[in-house]
């Protein structure tokens, strides 16, 4: 059974290089987190007291302001990061998907760096052979799939790791937005393949500012803020509380319907 669960989990990262006061006070000032200041060391309390249980069939987004600890959250569940305190347990493949270009190389064509990314991301080498020629179809990359990848743009390195991306099948699918740096029409195209792919993982947890995103792949939201889980539950009534205004309110009734229709979070 794919699940995660997370038992009153924190997470702090200790700055071991700002020790002086005015460093304390400059760090203090900028971030969303919570800088714990009875140590010597300043301690950025990125996560603190998490309970969250999480089953197959959820779609969960993450909302807060910047730095409120959604990037941390998701790299907790997927057992990147071990919780300072408490405890957390995964059952089930995860694919982490927090920077699409984690796992490619510069020197190697884009066929190869779409095997390796592919393999990073948990499917086998047979699997992505199967696959190759649907993700190369996608990128429209042509001839360049066959040089390095240091001669691509910015853009068509994302169209390549979101070819790759959206071709897999992963049982826990954790999504941290970043698929910002391609022309509109690749975006249209790719949201088509994200939203299958989001069809055929298990469980989802996305981290986004855009409504429109969470809206089109999330049922359920879980709103961070200063380290903290501050609400979860149904993705619009979490909107409507965190942005203080019913984002859906010009929503197709078939989309709302889909919302109603959707499992609460299993963790309410
Ligand atoms: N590796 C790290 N070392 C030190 N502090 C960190 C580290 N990673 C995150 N933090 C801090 O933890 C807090 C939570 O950061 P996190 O990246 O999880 O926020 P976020 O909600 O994803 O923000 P954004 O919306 O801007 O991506 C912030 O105060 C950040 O400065």
């Amino acid at each position: 059974m794919i699940s995660i669960d997370v038992w009153n989990a924190s997470v702090d990262f200790p700055i071991f290089d700002a020790k002086t006061r005015s460093l304390k006070k400059r760090v203090l000032g900028k971030v969303g987190g919570k800088i714990g200041t009875d140590s010597k060391v300043p301690i950025i309390e990125a996560l603190h007291d998490i309970t969250l249980s999480v089953k197959s069939g959820d779609r969960i987004g993450l909302v807060g302001h910047n730095g409120a600890g959604k990037s941390t959250l998701l790299r907790l569940l997927s057992g990147i990061y071990e919780p300072t305190r408490g405890s957390a347990r995964v059952n089930g493949r995860v694919a982490p998907v927090f920077d699409l270009g984690v796992g490619m190389d510069q020197e190697i064509s884009g066929y190869e760096n779409i095997m390796i990314r592919g393999l990073y991301l948990g499917m086998t080498r047979k699997q992505m052979e199967k696959r190759v020629d649907d993700i190369a179809d996608f990128t429209e990359l042509g001839d360049y799939l066959s040089m390095p990848l240091r001669t691509y743009s910015t853009g068509m390195r994302v169209r390549l790791a979101l070819g790759v991306v959206t071709s897999i099948d992963p049982e826990i699918l954790l999504l941290d937005e970043g698929i910002g740096a391609v022309d509109a029409a690749f975006l249209n195209k790719a949201r088509d393949r994200l939203v299958d792919l989001v069809k055929r993982s298990g469980l989802l947890v996305f981290a986004s500012h855009q409504d429109d995103l969470l809206l089109e792949l999330c049922t359920s939201a879980i709103w961070m803020d200063e380290g903290r889980m501050k609400m979860q539950g149904p993705l619009r009534e979490v909107l409507t509380a965190y942005k203080g205004r019913d984002p859906f309110h010009n929503v197709s009734q078939e989309t709302l319907d889909r919302l109603e229709g959707a499992p609460a979070l299993s963790g309410d």
